[in-house]
């Protein structure tokens, strides 16, 4: 039987395909469960790991307490395909780049993919050593409502407009030589945590965002 890795607890299989949803998850919510599933067909991906956050660095508030929020995402994304990390507390890492860095370093030989809603593609130029990320992992973009047009013509798109996989092509992204993209225009769910905390179906949180280590 395969083991967990000892630092990031994820057993994952070299020459595997797998995509990492990052998230705040605060809530999770059918939206996530959604584009997970159409990212595991369109990419043709054999896993999806949902990265759960101890906080988005770009943000100004925490979310709820990482244990909260991991049992509700076991609760939304119950499938043997999908699994839920808490590796970014793990590792201490809270930049997306730092956290794909020491991911690629414990698992060599898979084939990661970071995933990602329009919206986050629309603003990616603004997180951390963005153009690492795209030198490091192949990245697949799911539409979303809103962000769909606006995230094509965003900054990324255009600096990376050679990198882009056409749609036709999605599932060739996960073989792709990195700085690779692909945007796929899938059936869009309106859902956002966002509207959730506002419908009071979750708590706002009042803790201050999490410090990078
Ligand atoms: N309905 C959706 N359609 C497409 N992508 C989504 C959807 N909901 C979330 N995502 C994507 O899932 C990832 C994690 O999202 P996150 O946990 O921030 O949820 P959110 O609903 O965007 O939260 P918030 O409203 O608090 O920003 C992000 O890449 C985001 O773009
Ligand atoms: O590394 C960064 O600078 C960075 C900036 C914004 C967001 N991210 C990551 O993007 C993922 C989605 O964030 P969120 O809050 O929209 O769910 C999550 O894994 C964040 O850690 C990362």
């Amino acid at each position: 039987m395969a083991l967990s890795h000892p630092t990031t607890g994820l057993t994952l299989s070299p020459g595997s395909r797998v995509g990492l949803l990052g998230g705040s998850f605060d809530p999770p919510h059918a939206g996530h469960a959604h584009i997970t599933r159409e990212a595991l067909k369109r990419f043709g991906l054999d896993r999806v790991v949902w990265l759960v956050s101890p906080g988005n660095p770009l943000k100004a508030r925490g979310p709820q307490p990482l244990e909260r929020r991991m049992a509700a995402a076991r609760e939304v994304m119950d499938d043997p395909r999908v699994t839920i990390s808490d590796a970014e507390a793990r590792l201490g890492t809270q930049a997306t780049a730092d956290t794909l860095a020491r991911l690629a370093a414990a698992h060599r030989g898979v084939r990661f993919v970071w995933l990602m809603g329009a919206d986050n593609l629309r603003q990616f130029h603004r997180w951390e050593n963005w153009r690492q990320i795209l030198a490091t992992v192949p990245v697949g973009v799911l539409a979303r409502p809103g962000d769909r047009i606006a995230a094509q013509v965003s900054v990324t798109a255009r600096a990376f407009r050679d990198a882009r996989i056409p749609e036709e092509a999605a599932r060739r992204l996960p073989f792709a030589d990195p700085p690779a993209w692909c945007f796929v225009n899938v059936p869009m769910r309106a859902q956002s945590s966002t509207e959730i905390r506002a419908r009071g179906e979750w708590p706002e949180s009042t803790a201050p965002a999490p410090k990078s280590s």
